[in-house]
């Protein structure tokens, strides 16, 4: 009888799931960014622009026209994602650049080159991310979600933001997340050395990405470089590689979750929208300003995470 009860309840709900799925899937798009801004003579870099979110962020750019760099780290894979770009838009202006965010060695080197064959820079993307990676360390000694998400684009930042202001306007976008929501900044062990827990240092980076943009937002006032946090939704992409349960949730329920395309909307908005010249410091989602958790708008967290990543890093940036 039970059985019958169950097959019954799941043929409804299947029925139903399938009834209502171009309304689930309109719903679970979100937002489309609605601008029609062109970036002729516009420079851009984005982090991490392979694949997911960083690879169609990458593709929308170039169709409006600018100059899109794409740092990636396995250069094979980022050519890759640039010839199907060009494929797509046989005028795309796309180029690759070898970045490792977990190595400062190689970000050093990359902006080294940068610096001296890219005179121009616009919007810098910091799209980049791993999620739920084993323990780790980055080359630095760095754990890899604190050290890629956030240490990593610090150092990347620091060493273009003068570039930035050269070419002002210009605009910084903070690729973040939700997941800030259950971050905290656990300064007593950045590095989670004492317990590590791989969804938590997860949100401790992303939390990190919030914090990055709101001080940087401060720091950088009145001098038209403008700097804004975005969370993407929730988005069917790699990210989940190392998580299994993650990997098969998403791909089941993929019909509820944003395709990449969809996820690149909010940072193309930012990128983009005439209206956000000015606006700094905030955080977007949907292509509309987002909460923010009471930790990512501490002033104090905020002021003491940019000390400790300028000495873990070896930087005075003031
Ligand atoms: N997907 C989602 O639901 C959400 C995503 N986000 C954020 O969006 C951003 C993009 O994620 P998404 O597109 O979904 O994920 P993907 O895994 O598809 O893309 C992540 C990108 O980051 C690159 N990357 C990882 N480690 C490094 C490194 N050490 N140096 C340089 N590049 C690196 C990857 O390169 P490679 O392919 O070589 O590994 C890849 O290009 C991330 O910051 C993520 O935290 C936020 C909220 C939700
Ligand atoms: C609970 C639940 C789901 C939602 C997962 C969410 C909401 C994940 C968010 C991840 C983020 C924000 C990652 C990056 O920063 C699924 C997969 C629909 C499957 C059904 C169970």
């Amino acid at each position: 009888m039970w059985v019958l009860v169950i097959i019954a309840g799941i043929g409804v709900v299947t029925l139903l799931l399938l009834l209502f799925a171009p309304h689930i899937r309109r719903y679970a798009a979100g937002a489309a960014c609605a601008t029609a801004s062109r970036l002729d003579g516009k420079t851009v870099l984005i982090t991490g622009a392979n694949t997911g979110i960083g690879k169609e962020t990458a593709l929308d750019l170039a169709l409006r026209g600018a100059r899109v760099i794409m740092a990636c780290r396995d250069t094979e894979k980022g050519e890759e994602a640039a010839a199907s770009i060009r494929a797509e838009c046989p005028k795309a202006q796309v180029e690759v650049r070898e970045l490792d965010l977990a190595d400062t060695c190689s970000i050093r080197a990359f902006a080294q080159n940068f610096l001296r064959e890219v005179h121009q820079l616009h919007i810098l993307i910091n799209n980049a991310g791993v999620m739920m990676c084993p323990y780790t360390k980055t080359v630095d000694g760095f754990e890899m979600h604190i050290g890629v998400n956030h240490l990593g684009h610090f150092l990347l930042t620091y060493l273009l933001v003068g570039l930035l202001k050269r070419s002002a306007p210009a605009r910084i976008v903070v690729v973040s997340s939700l997941a800030h929501n259950f971050g905290w900044i656990r300064f007593h062990d950045l590095h989670s050395q004492g317990s590590y827990n791989s969804g938590l240092a997860y949100c401790q980076s992303k939390l990190a990405n919030v914090l990055f943009a709101r001080e940087l937002a401060r720091r950088l006032k009145g001098s038209d470089v403008t700097v804004n946090s975005v969370h993407p939704g929730t988005v069917n992409s790699d990210l989940t590689r190392h998580s299994t349960i993650m990997t098969i949730l998403f791909s089941v329920f993929s019909v509820f979750l944003k395709t990449p395309r969809e996820g690149a909307q909010t940072s193309i908005y930012c990128a983009t929208a005439e209206e956000l010249h000015s606006i700094s410091g905030k955080h977007f989602s949907d292509c509309a300003p987002a909460f923010v958790a009471p930790q990512g708008r501490s002033v104090e967290t905020a002021r003491k995470l940019w000390e400790v990543s300028c000495e873990l890093l070896g930087i005075e940036w003031d």
